[in-house]
């Protein structure tokens, strides 16, 4: 990583401002952040929304989908685990939301497996999506399939990354680009950026790679400040407090286990500086 120059320095004081009051502002709001997300993972979304502050509806109907997103402050989607009635919810609350303005955020979950995940993810290019929230596999192949990936290459396997964080410089850099709001790459040290400035956050588990969900409700927690900051603020904001939030949980846990109880506890009392000040530099693009 580069050392930051004074400008980035002076961005990154402002970039904690911002993230102070993100958090302070979802607690004192309490705002509502609609899903459609998977089954699998979907207890634990709404657990960690409700721990930062949020709050939580998951729905799967079309007509649903279009209420939340026009009702609610900002949604989520993740297209983790498709069942038919997606295949029309899908591109009709995209379409709600982009035409309502709202902010949203898209976890873009195991892109590559079968044709009807494939279809929805290549409709949403022209909704925008605020944020996109993956891995380094999933962002690489996002960019790729939707024409923005250059020469880069995922190695998309499942839900599982097997590229490095780094690899998905360009394509998130390209896709923030394309959608005018945020991307998060997440892995060990993660990657947040909105096409002209990076921050790269540190902490987090590695028990956070032996449970499931734990990106899944990074996507759902990052909407949830969506509805409070500007993309950048709110996908680092999530990123910050999930790289805070693991670091404490392992020192208390000596499984994957407990390790999930104790991260909904330090979600639930990061404070707004501790967020702040936990590790990231900036790089501008
Ligand atoms: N090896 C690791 N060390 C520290 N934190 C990690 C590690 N792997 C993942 N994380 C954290 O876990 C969360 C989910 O990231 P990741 O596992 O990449 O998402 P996904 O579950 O979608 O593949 C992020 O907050 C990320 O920072
Ligand atoms: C295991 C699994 N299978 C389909 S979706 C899903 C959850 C993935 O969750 P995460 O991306 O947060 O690890
Ligand atoms: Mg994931």
């Amino acid at each position: 990583m580069n050392k930051m120059n004074k400008m980035d320095e002076m961005n990154k004081t402002m970039i904690q401002n911002q993230i102070i009051a993100a958090v302070n502002a979802v607690r004192n709001s309490n705002p509502l952040a609609g899903s459609i997300t998977n089954v699998i993972t979907i207890h634990f979304v709404a657990n960690a929304q409700l721990a930062v502050g949020g709050s939580a509806a998951m729905v799967f109907l079309p007509e649903e989908g279009a209420f939340l997103a026009n009702a609610g402050n900002a949604f989520y989607i993740n297209v983790g685990g498709l069942l038919p009635i997606h295949e029309e919810t899908l591109p009709q609350t995209a379409k709600t939301l982009h035409d309502a303005g709202k902010p949203w955020v898209l976890d873009p979950v195991a892109i590559g497996i079968g044709s009807v995940r494939t279809k929805a993810l290549l409709q949403f290019k022209e909704y925008k999506p605020s944020i996109i929230r993956g891995n380094a596999s999933e962002i690489i192949a996002l960019a790729g399939l939707w024409g923005l990936g250059g020469e880069n290459k995922s190695n998309v396997r499942g839900v599982d990354s097997t590229d490095a964080v780094i690899a998905a410089k360009e394509a998130a850099v390209s896709l923030a680009k394309w959608t005018g709001g945020a991307v998060a790459v997440s892995g060990e040290t993660d990657l947040v950026t909105n096409g002209s400035i990076i921050a790269f956050s540190h902490g987090g588990s590695h028990f956070m790679e032996k449970i499931t969900g734990s990106g899944c409700s990074l996507g759902g927690v990052a909407a949830v400040y969506a509805a409070e900051s500007d993309s950048f603020t709110a996908a680092l904001t999530a990123t910050a407090v999930y790289n805070l939030a693991g670091k404490r949980a392992e020192q208390k846990a000596d499984g994957p286990g407990r390790f999930q109880v104790h991260f909904l506890d330090e979600l639930y009392n990061a404070t707004a500086e501790d967020i702040a000040t936990n590790p990231f530099e900036i790089e501008t693009v």
